[in-house]
């Protein structure tokens, strides 16, 4: 109760005439598990994200709304953004005395792939800009834990919150609060199959001299007995796919939640971090084949061609930025548990400060969810592809009042629904990919949230 007492907004921090954004931040003393924070604090599903990075280096818990920041459709949609999170912080009255980034108020939220994209209704529940400014944040930033409430005008309901939500920590009852019953899956579909083989055939037809590489997507779509709580979901993928991007973002009934190892970029004070991750191949049965499989990987032409699209394409993003950049010569082999990829880091120096969403609109999206060139690729995504890719293969994460951020690429990806779940998955085809290969690439990548979410065993 101490520590909540320590946050709740007093006497003359109340009184408000004017709605500004008030935030205030504390550290705990007694390390907490934000997974367990979140599944207690089910009343406010819909209104909760969970965010962890690959290293575990920073984990957000966001529960409850202060404020949406979301849009439709808008060709400025990253300014847009900028612009409305900039009037939220002018005038605010944010106590926080730790300089640490990602503590304090931050917007957490993801974009949709092609806003240009004609709609369906799959996604509803998102908008093309969807952010919001979380009630209360958990964040566990090197180990250190923060919490971060954000009120908004005179809006008092916090107090409850607050209180009801450190009330939960205090009894420390049962800390596998996270319920990982199995739930039995009745159907599953592959959503236009074979269409989308022929897609892949004529859409490898049209590469040559402009067009040089175009990613395209597919959906499987999965029916289960019971409802699918995030929480469970989120548990497995933490246990399972631990060097990647573990995300959850609610909305409404639906979420959208996954295990991306892919960072699009991250931002800390003038360095830029990103990843050129394209070109995929299985893992292997035991130590010596998954090792052959790799080296096949590696000097594979076709896989090494897809891979070096991405490299040239985020090479000259970060000429356009960076008064220094590092990118090696050669790719190496990351090895998620699923799937082995081709690999190249990034990492640079700004020449002149730039927002993390100027970052954004530099880069996605790269060649490893769009194409070569970018622009063309875009095109031919939206006039060939049979699928609504809402937030699928677009930036998800944060940004903080301090313009600190980091935003992943939301693959491996699956939109909740309930009882159902629509997976997504991508795969670059270039001139010598084949149809066939390219379907069962893309098996392979839905691989993880089929298994977090007990499609299937392992
Ligand atoms: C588009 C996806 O993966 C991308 C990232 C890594 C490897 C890829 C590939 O080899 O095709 C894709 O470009 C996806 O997982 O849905
Ligand atoms: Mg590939």
């Amino acid at each position: 109760m101490k520590e909540s007492k320590g946050l709740l907004l007093e006497g003359s921090e109340l009184n408000t005439s004017t709605s500004i954004l008030r935030s205030k931040v504390i550290k705990l003393e007694q390390k907490q598990d934000f997974l367990t924070i979140f599944a207690q604090n089910d009343q406010y599903k819909g209104k909760r994200f969970f965010w962890k990075s690959p290293d575990g280096a920073s984990v957000f818990a966001g529960i409850g709304i202060c404020k949406m920041l979301q849009s439709n459709g808008m060709e400025q949609i990253y300014e847009e953004v900028e612009k409305e999170w900039q009037e939220l912080l002018d005038g605010s009255e944010i106590n926080n005395p730790f300089q640490t980034a990602g503590v304090g108020p931050m917007l957490f939220g993801g974009f949709s792939f092609d806003p240009k994209k004609t709609r369906t209704n799959l996604w509803d529940n998102f908008k093309d800009a969807h952010f919001y400014l979380p009630a209360i944040m958990f964040s566990e930033i090197d180990g250190e834990q923060y919490v971060t409430v954000n009120q908004y005008g005179d809006r008092n309901d916090l107090v409850e919150v607050i209180q009801a939500c450190f009330e939960k920590l205090e009894k420390n009852e049962d800390t596998s609060t996270v319920n990982t019953h199995s739930n039995k899956l009745l159907d599953s579909k592959e959503i236009n199959g074979d269409q989308w083989k022929r897609m892949v055939s004529e859409v490898v037809q049209d590469l040559g001299q402009s067009l040089k590489k175009v990613v395209l997507a597919r959906e499987s779509r999965l029916v289960f007995e019971q409802d699918i709580t995030t929480e469970a979901v989120l548990e497995n993928l933490l246990n399972r796919q631990k060097n990647s991007y573990v995300f959850a973002l609610e909305s409404g009934k639906d979420c959208f939640i996954g295990a991306s190892p892919e960072r699009l970029v991250k931002k800390a004070g003038k360095q830029v971090f990103s990843v050129c991750l394209a070109g995929s191949i299985a893992r292997g049965m035991n130590e010596e084949d998954d090792e052959s499989l790799g080296q096949e990987l590696m000097n594979d032409p076709k896989n090494r061609v897809e891979h070096d699209y991405v490299v040239q394409m985020i090479r000259s993003a970060m000429e356009k930025v960076c008064s220094t950049f590092e990118i090696p010569d050669e790719p190496r082999l990351l090895k998620m548990r699923d799937i082995q990829h081709l690999y190249t880091p990034v990492t640079g120096t700004l020449l002149k400060s730039a927002s993390v969403l100027s970052l954004i609109e530099l880069l996605h999206p790269t060649p490893a969810l769009g194409g070569y060139p970018q622009a063309l690729a875009i095109e031919k995504i939206r006039e060939a592809e049979m699928l609504d890719r809402g937030l699928y293969g677009a930036p998800i994460g944060w940004l903080d009042y301090r313009g600190n951020g980091e935003f992943a690429v939301s693959i491996r990806s699956a939109l909740i629904q309930k009882n159902e779940a629509s997976l997504f998955a991508g795969c670059g085809v270039v001139k010598d990919s084949d149809a066939e290969m390219e379907f069962k690439e893309t098996a392979i990548k839905f691989k993880p949230m089929l298994s977090a979410l007990g499609g299937q065993l392992g």
